[in-house]
């Protein structure tokens, strides 16, 4: 299996505001051309809601790995969450980002807990723009509550989801491979989340290039709403 649970066991827990859980290597390395090959070649920049249609098979295989009740149960013991896979899980995938995107949030009350699992085969040396920060404030991206985490591939770190749960990166531009799964309160908030997710997808098709350029020079401690 490309996934491997076990390695949540080796990650410490970190005594922060928030439950937060950091584990590195829980992909098997053998697997990495074959996810890159299959990531889906989204157009715009950011999230978009999981397809089976825009993904390759090693990518699905995952997605399906990453959303079984088992691995809801695992991570939720480790982040205090009692039987999480009571909780309807959303995908969504990230291809690259634009300048605007990374800036301090919570994540909105309808998540109990987001995971982000990084597929980038490899992050430049001591590049601070867009590795993952949790935060100890939300408006200061250098109140650090744990070392910077570099989005390169096998890495998984995983939070619930609270009113001072603060995360963001500083700003970066291009690609950036991530597979998000969130668990969510409950069915309708997965199908309102889905539905704003595609209509996204379409207007920054639409968009094009005023999508890049919008939100270009926010200060590194912007922070927004969700
Ligand atoms: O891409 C990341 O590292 C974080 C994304 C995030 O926090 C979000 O989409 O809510
Ligand atoms: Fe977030």
């Amino acid at each position: 299996m490309v996934l491997r649970p076990a390695r949540l066991e080796t990650a410490p827990a970190w005594l922060a505001p928030f439950p937060l859980l950091i584990a590195h290597e829980v992909l098997d390395p053998a697997a990495m051309p074959d996810l890159d090959a299959d990531f889906p070649r989204y157009r715009g920049a950011g999230y978009f809601p999981h397809a089976a249609g825009d993904c390759g098979p090693s990518v699905n295989a995952l997605v399906d790995a990453l959303t079984a009740p088992e691995f809801a149960d695992a991570l939720g013991a480790r982040l205090g969450i009692e039987r999480m896979s009571r909780y309807p899980p959303l995908v969504t995938l990230c291809r690259s980002l634009n300048l605007r995107h990374g800036s301090i949030h919570t994540d909105s009350q309808s998540k109990v807990a987001s995971a982000l699992l990084y597929l980038n085969p490899a992050w430049p040396d001591r590049m601070h723009a867009g590795c993952l920060r949790f935060l100890a404030r939300p408006d200061d991206i250098e109140s650090m509550l744990v070392p910077e985490i570099p989005p390169v591939y096998g890495t998984l770190a995983a939070f619930r989801r609270t009113d001072c749960s603060y995360h963001g990166h500083l700003p970066f531009e291009g690609e950036r491979h991530v597979i998000q799964v969130a668990w969510l309160v409950d069915a309708a908030a997965k199908a309102r989340k889905t539905r704003r997710g595609r209509l996204s997808r379409f207007v920054k098709w639409i968009a094009g290039r005023a999508d890049r350029d919008f939100g270009k020079d926010r200060d590194k401690n912007a922070a927004h709403l969700d």
